[in-house]
């Protein structure tokens, strides 16, 4: 195509985008399709030597919005350069390093000192600069064009956390900082929201940027500052003296901001950050890295766009558009019908993402996907689950209606709706149910019963009439020996494994039982509390919400299990078949006599043989302690490959350091 025509409409397109992401606060694309098209319109503008005049990479933000009052920023502010991976950074590297090297030439009596940096965190929230005077908040502005914002102090006094007057009273400063949702948050507002929010950058710029402080209030935003941008009459040597100011002024300040002296130690700490992101409870969309002298700053100075003195390194994205293509429904073990969205092929975060989860019905109608089978829909990746639809692009937009079943997809019994789940209720005749049922009973964290696996279920209920997990203790060798795959060790095997799982502990047995809304932390809780299975299959639900953890929901689905007639009469007869949980005080304490026994382990880095999780399980088996942190009170760090900060740190502090994955394998 001819590249002035390309030019044109990169530029409108990205122009339309850029309308809707700052000045509207409702993105109609994912940061990483915007950032692609951004990309290509930077890679045509070099090659042609064009930038035609109203070109996005040209200018800092977006449209002021009628309505509020601008407010001219007393020193602009900026974008920034970006990063996408360890190249491009290293090239913003080199360029600061000539820079510098010139400067000095020239200016041999004064030269600059080489850099060091500082890594932060780079939030994904709105941008705010605050105006105090003689000690008191006077103004708060959004970046707006970067010269000018809007005005949106009374927004910004609802944030609980920005102080209203702060110590420090000579003059005027403005002090920059990013306006943010934390995710629990908005997890917690979704939860009842009539309009559920999709993404919490939008959430909190929506927010900040609405006319009623009343609804910003309501969001219960946040915020970070890093930066002072203007100031009359104080001055910081480096980027220390800065944030201590901030610190001695009340700001909140995110405490992840650490100072390297070499290159190589930034790149560890971008890694460690990476993993770390998902434990966040914010977004975060990269990192920022920055030269801490300030003299290096004002020498190597700005582009029209950005500071030439920091850079921000960008991660995989997490969040991006596809069409919604079709919903199957599948039956879980409790009975529940849960939706699973079909989606056209798309990447994200290095995979390829072809189902998403809808969840269940009152879901879809509170995304607003009743009617939005073949439109485009953001979804998310949030830690390794499944990703999430989390609504359509543009609400106007209707497709086809997703229709809810009225029957089991698997054995055609009406379905009951309950609350927002769709239920089979056929609990001893429909095949997923019973399926998924027993095999969790037979699972590692539950009764382990070895060499059971999901197909073993399918064989048992479909040719020896195993319904429920008490039938498995009926089983005869005769019977057994007929299936096919089954000689007669198999047969003996599973019989053998049958038997040892009748001595399972109280809290694995409670586990195995599958109860709703009941994880493996809720039963050892409940078996270390209750000691017996008559207590616990007694318990109220008082007496279960009074325990820590266990809340309303949790307590229902607990005693409404134990007054189930058919799975009463399952627990009557397992245990009559000689299965008998046995409380948690008879079971042996760990070990003591091992490497690891008493010990702090931090694990890090990749592992080859093991997962970390599992590492972990087997660690604490051996009675170590598991933490995320190195710190004094870390007796080992256990290292594996590409292990960064955690490893130096440790290193730092004179930790052992077990970095041979075969040698510390032997000691577990
Ligand atoms: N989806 C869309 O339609 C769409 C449209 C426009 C822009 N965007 C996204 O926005 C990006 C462009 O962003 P931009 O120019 O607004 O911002 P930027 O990515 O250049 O970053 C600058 C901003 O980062 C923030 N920040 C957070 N932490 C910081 C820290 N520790 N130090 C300094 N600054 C920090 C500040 O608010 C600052 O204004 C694009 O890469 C794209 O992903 C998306
Ligand atoms: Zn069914």
């Amino acid at each position: 195509m001819d590249a002035m025509l390309k030019l044109e409409q990169l530029v409108e397109q990205l122009n339309h985008y850029n309308y809707h992401y700052y000045t509207l606060d409702q993105p109609l694309v994912s940061d990483k399709e915007y950032d692609a098209l951004y990309d290509q319109l930077t890679a045509l503008e070099a090659e042609t030597g064009i930038v035609l005049p109203d070109s996005p990479t040209g200018r800092v933000g977006g449209e002021l919005l009628k309505g509020f009052k601008p407010h001219r920023h007393l020193s602009a502010l900026w974008s920034l350069d970006k990063a996408q991976n360890q190249d491009q950074l290293l090239l913003w590297h080199q360029r600061v390093l000539r820079l510098i090297a010139d400067y000095n030439l020239k200016n041999p009596d004064t030269p600059l000192p080489s850099p060091s940096y500082v890594v932060e965190l780079k939030f994904d929230g709105l941008t705010l600069n605050l105006t105090y005077t003689d000690g008191k908040l006077v103004q708060a502005a959004t970046r707006g064009n970067g010269v000018t914002g809007e005005g949106i102090l009374s927004q910004v006094k609802t944030i609980k956390s920005v102080p209203l007057t702060i110590p420090y009273k000579e003059g005027t400063i403005e002090v920059q900082g990013e306006g943010i949702m934390n995710l629990s948050v908005l997890a917690k507002y979704n939860e009842t929201a009539l309009e559920p929010l999709k993404n919490a950058r939008n959430a909190a710029a929506g927010a900040l940027r609405n006319l009623n402080p009343k609804t910003t209030a309501e969001r219960k935003l946040s915020a970070f500052f890093y930066n002072v941008g203007y100031s009359d009459n104080v001055t910081f040597a480096t980027h220390q003296e800065m944030m201590d100011f901030l610190k001695e002024n009340r700001f909140k300040v995110n405490p992840y901001v650490s100072y390297y002296d070499n290159f190589e130690q930034v790149a560890e700490a971008l890694a460690d950050i990476v993993e770390r992101r998902t434990t966040l409870d914010y977004l975060i969309d990269g990192a920022v890295i920055k030269i801490t002298d300030m003299r290096t700053r004002e020498i190597l100075g700005y582009t029209d766009k950005f500071p030439r003195w920091a850079v921000a390194f960008k991660f995989e994205a997490e969040e991006t558009t596809t069409i919604l293509q079709s919903v199957v429904w599948n039956v879980g073990r409790t009975g529940k019908i849960t939706p699973l969205a079909k989606v056209e092929p798309v990447e994200l975060a290095g995979v390829t993402v072809q189902n998403c989860t809808l969840n269940n019905v009152g879901d879809i109608e509170r995304k607003n996907l009743k009617n939005a089978l073949g439109t485009r829909v953001f979804i998310r990746r949030s830690n390794d689950v499944i990703p999430e639809i989390l609504g359509k692009v543009t609400e106007e937009q209707d497709g086809e209606e997703i229709e809810y079943p009225t029957t089991c997809p698997a054995c055609g019994s009406a379905l009951e709706q309950r609350g927002a789940h769709l239920f089979c209720n056929n609990r001893l005749n429909c095949k997923p149910q019973i399926v998924a049922r027993i095999t969790h009973f037979a699972s590692r964290d539950a009764m382990d019963i070895e060499t059971f696996s999901e197909k073993t279920a399918e064989q048992l209920y479909l040719e020896l009439d195993v319904h429920q997990p008490a039938d498995l203790y009926t089983l005869q060798f005769e019977d057994l020996i007929k299936l096919e795959r089954f000689g007669e060790r198999k047969a003996q095997n599973l019989l053998d494994a049958l038997e040892q799982s009748k001595s399972r502990d109280l809290a694995s047995f409670l586990y195995a039982l599958g109860i709703p809304n009941t994880g493996k932390s809720t039963t050892k809780a409940l078996a270390d509390h209750f000691k017996s299975l008559e207590a616990v299959m007694g318990a109220t639900v008082e007496e279960l919400i009074a325990l820590p953890d266990i809340g309303g929901i949790v307590a229902e689905s607990i005693v409404s299990y134990f007054k189930d007639p058919i799975l009463l009469d399952g627990i009557q007869r397992m245990l009559a078949l000689g299965v008998t949980p046995v409380p948690p005080a008879e079971i042996a304490p760990p070990p003591t006599d091992s490497y690891f026994s008493g010990k702090v382990v931090v694990l890090t880095g990749t592992l080859h043989q093991l997962t970390r999780e599992e590492a972990t399980k087997r660690l604490e088996a051996l009675g170590a302690k598991v933490t995320g942190s190195v710190s004094k009170k870390t007796d080992l760090v256990i290292a594996g490959e590409k292990a960064g900060s955690k490893l130096a740190k440790a290193r730092e502090l004179g930790i052992e350091v077990m970095d041979n994955e075969e040698e510390w394998m032997k000691l577990l």
